[in-house]
């Protein structure tokens, strides 16, 4: 059962942490039965899947699951020519999911994650552990040699500043994979039978100033800390790029989370990874992205977003601003990718009028 509050006195649980407070966002091409092995885990929370490609195909989703589901119609729908901003035929899709949900927090996994097993045996709760790791402080201003200080059995080593250790509110929480690593194509087709076996039990703060490759396959975040910057980019049909959604997402992401004071996490959970997507497919997704990013990691190094951009909306149309005037030089995608940028920003202002948190009316 998800990890659950138990009122002082009585021996029933009551009721999952967060479970009015946490929308999960599952982009999908294919049927939802991998739901059956989250069920214990997933049913008491409200699901919003992003249905990808032809419309007109059906989307089975088993029995018993509070859900909305949007696909193509409902996004052009609902955003009208905004919708432009949203990727379709890529998993990129599932930033949509992030914009439609009235929750503080969001948790997104792809439908071919499954429950995994820690070293004793145990199914991981994925979802539990991405609610601690959100609930508790991160220590982006100073490392903590024995990881995550406010774990049970952990705290903070000699030589760790006091006056840092109230830790910062903590943004998002990056988990990983068993089986089928996040490997990109060259890699994949280099070492096509390596499979992770190596479970790390630990969680770690990413030190504000460093970047990371966020994969969005088991991802959970604060969407009131940071929601707006969680835009996937334009990837996948009629764009010159694909797979690399998450990777840029990530890079505004944690730009933002060292300029705002915000902590990102990576480490525990980890899901099961089952399927290894094609390695040649993925090449042509990719191609350009191992290349320009050559370009784009300094770019994200080097940024300094002004004092004055206090919320993460003008720091991301600061950025989009920066992405025109800095990368469109390497390729007109990045001026479209730029002006996708603000449009993003604008239709999640226009979906969340008066901040994340307001409850609104569901998406017409
Ligand atoms: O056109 C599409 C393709 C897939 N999806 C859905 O997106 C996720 C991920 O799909 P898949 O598991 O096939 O892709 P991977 O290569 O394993 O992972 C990539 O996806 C991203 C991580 O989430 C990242 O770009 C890569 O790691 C599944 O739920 C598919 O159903 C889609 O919506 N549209
Ligand atoms: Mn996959």
């Amino acid at each position: 059962m998800a990890g659950t509050v138990t009122v002082p006195g009585s021996s029933k649980p009551s009721t999952p942490l967060l479970k009015d407070e946490l929308d999960i966002v599952i982009p999908t091409i294919r049927n939802l039965d991998f739901l059956e092995m989250w069920r214990p885990f997933f049913q008491p929370y409200h699901l919003i899947i992003v249905q990808d490609g032809d419309p007109t195909k059906t989307i089975k989703v088993p029995e018993g699951f509070d859900y909305e589901l949007y696909n193509r119609n409902d996004i052009n729908r609902i955003l009208g020519p905004k919708a432009s901003c949203i990727s379709f035929k890529d998993s990129a899709c599932r930033c949509f999911g992030y914009m439609v949900s009235k929750k503080k927090y969001i948790y997104t996994i792809d439908d071919d994650c499954f429950v995994a097993k820690d070293p004793s045996g145990k199914d991981i709760n994925a979802l539990e552990q991405h609610i601690k790791n959100l609930l508790s402080p991160s220590t982006p201003f100073f490392f903590n040699t024995l990881y995550d200080p406010y774990r049970e059995g952990a705290d903070f080593v000699r030589g760790y500043p006091f006056s840092l250790r109230e830790g910062a509110h903590t943004a998002v929480s990056h988990g990983l994979w068993l089986n089928i690593p996040d490997y990109d194509a060259p890699t994949q087709l280099v070492k096509p039978k390596e499979r992770n076996e190596r479970y790390v039990d630990a969680v770690m703060t990413i030190p504000k100033g460093t970047l990371f490759p966020m994969c969005g396959m088991n991802l959970a975040f604060d969407r009131d800390l940071i929601g707006p910057a969680m835009y996937f980019g334009l990837m996948g049909d009629g764009q010159p790029i694909g797979r690399y959604d998450d990777m840029w997402a990530g890079w505004c992401v944690k730009v933002i989370c060292d300029h705002l004071s915000l902590g990102v996490k990576t480490g525990l959970p980890y899901i099961w990874h089952s399927k290894a997507s094609n390695p040649f497919v993925n090449l042509k997704k990719e191609y350009k992205g191992i290349f320009w990013q050559e370009d784009i990691i300094p770019f994200f190094q080097n940024v300094t977003i002004p004092k004055d951009c206090d919320t993460v909306q003008k720091c991301y149309i600061y950025l989009s601003g920066q992405v025109k005037e800095k990368l469109g030089k390497i390729d007109p995608y990045f001026a479209k990718l730029g002006d996708a940028m603000v449009t993003w920003i604008e239709a999640w202002d226009e979906l969340n009028p008066a901040g994340p948190a307001a409850g609104k009316d569901k998406a017409k």
